[in-house]
């Protein structure tokens, strides 16, 4: 269906972009890379570490720099980071692929994350709820740039499923006449 295009999910924190990308990826055939865990393994760092020792800005050169090289690729699933639609550099590099929107709401987000506590710097030592939504507003108009928005509200596998079926969909708009 895509030709050997790579998906590239975007979404917030607990969204699934990893848990239901590796489910997409086997679903296609396609090799899956999970950007967060790249970022992990070329620096030698866990990614709170990189927050806490270096800062954000650092984090999200890194980042950039491990899109663009992945971005070279085809035949691909990417689970980004929930932060990768900040930077404008980012989206040339998205591009190269179809990229997704897994959207789901703060309360969907709010249990998702509490299975991972002390993961997430950015919700680390606050009220996660108010964070979860500051960043959903900060960040909706950035991944409502994305060419596929799909519900991210049921189990991995159905949510999979409706992301292939919204695919599907879209390609055949763009190809009608
Ligand atoms: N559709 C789903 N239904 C129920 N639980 C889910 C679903 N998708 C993910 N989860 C669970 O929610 C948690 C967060 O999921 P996941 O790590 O895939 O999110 P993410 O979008 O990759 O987050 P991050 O941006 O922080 O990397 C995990 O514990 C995962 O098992
Ligand atoms: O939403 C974000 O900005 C982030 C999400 C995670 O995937 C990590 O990339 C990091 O914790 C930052
Ligand atoms: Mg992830």
């Amino acid at each position: 269906m895509l030709k050997g295009v790579s998906l590239y999910l975007v979404g917030m924190m607990g969204s699934g972009k990893s848990t239901v990308g590796r489910l997409l990826a086997e679903k296609l055939g396609y090799g899956f890379v999970d950007l967060d865990a790249l970022i992990e393994q070329v620096s030698g760092k866990r990614v709170g570490e990189i927050f806490e020792c270096q800062g954000e800005s650092v984090f999200r050169d890194l980042e950039s720099r491990v899109l663009a090289e992945v971005s070279a690729y085809t035949r691909l699933v990417v689970a980004t980071g929930g932060g990768v639609v900040l930077a404008r550099r980012n989206w040339g590099y998205l591009h190269h692929g179809v990229v997704v929107w897994l959207d789901a709401d703060i309360e969907t987000l709010l249990t998702r994350v509490e299975h991972e506590p002390g993961t997430r710097p950015l919700l680390a030592g606050g009220d996660r709820r108010l964070r979860l939504a500051q960043l959903l507003d900060e960040r909706a108009r950035l991944y409502a740039q994305a060419d596929v928005r799909v519900s991210a509200v049921g189990l991995p596998p159905e949510v999979a499923a409706e992301t292939l079926r919204c695919l599907a969909a879209r390609l055949a708009e763009d190809s009608a006449p």
